[in-house]
């Protein structure tokens, strides 16, 4: 169960006008309890999305509040947090980082299957069970871009974690990746959050989060929270909301130190 109670999110930020740096609130207060299996936030760009999604595995810390994970804090205890919950990246290639994908699973694994031969069994194993097993030694710069994000979510779902929380994990692929990655997220037994813009596959999630200017707009079935946010993107001023919760600045107490 992730439980987020009262959670702000601010950062400092140039002035626009050339003042001295100010405080921004990127996203807050909220407070929410996510315990469906799949869970799908929505939003305009800027609108928070991946700053919610950070929150749950502790990439991102709240300046007030608190995020929880099985009753771990996110703050107190990142690392056991971050065993239970994987995160995956718009782009693999920010995760990827052994120059082979069996060198990359086998990296995930390091702390969980000390000895080297059979962490590389292992890693072979999991590369085949997502369809990689053929392109376990290739280099990685050889991979397509739906191969490298199928590596990553290999790579993150080896150590079996408990909830993975994916940030766009498909706006870079074609159409048939796209519905490759969306079908083995739906395949998973984890729990699974996933922020996209593709409504399709926000359709398909059990609960739908739509964020915006901040804040969260929508919370419930994907009928309504989609209808919402169509509502939203169509209104006047919908090419502002980025900038809508940096307007809503002012009172927000200062971060102890700079982001
Ligand atoms: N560390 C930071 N310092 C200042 N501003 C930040 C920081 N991180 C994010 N922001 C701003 O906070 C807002 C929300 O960012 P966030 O990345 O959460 O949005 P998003 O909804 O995921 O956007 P996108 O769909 O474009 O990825 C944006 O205006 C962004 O520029």
């Amino acid at each position: 169960m992730i439980a987020l109670e009262d959670v702000e999110v601010t950062a400092w930020a140039p002035d626009p006008d050339g003042g001295p740096d100010r405080v921004v609130r990127l996203l807050g207060p909220v407070s929410l309890r996510l315990d469906e299996r799949r869970v799908a936030v929505v939003g305009a760009n800027g609108s928070g999305k991946s700053t919610l999604a950070r929150l749950l595995n502790g990439l991102v810390l709240p300046s007030a509040g608190r995020v929880s994970v099985d009753g771990l804090d996110t703050a107190d205890d990142g690392a056991a947090v971050r065993r239970r919950v994987g995160f995956v990246f718009t782009d693999p290639d920010a995760q990827i980082v052994m120059p082979t994908p069996v060198e990359d699973v086998a990296l995930s694994l390091r702390r969980t299957v000390p000895d080297a031969r059979e962490r590389t069994a292992r890693a072979l194993d999991v590369l085949a069970r997502f369809g990689l097993a053929e392109r376990a030694h290739v280099p990685v710069h050889s991979l397509s871009g739906g191969q490298r994000q199928l590596l990553a979510l290999a790579a993150v779902l080896a150590t079996e974690p408990a909830v993975l929380v994916c940030d766009e994990p498909t706006t870079l692929l074609d159409l048939r990746w796209r519905t490759r990655v969306d079908d083995l997220l739906a395949s998973l037994d984890q729990q699974v959050v996933v922020v996209t813009h593709d409504l399709d596959a926000a359709a398909r999630a059990d609960r739908v989060l739509v964020v915006d200017g901040g804040a969260v707009a929508a919370d419930g079935p994907p009928g309504s929270a989609l209808a919402r946010y169509r509502e939203l993107m169509t209104r006047p001023d919908a090419a502002g909301t980025a900038t809508h919760h940096e307007a809503r600045v002012g009172p927000v107490p200062a971060p102890e130190a700079r982001a």
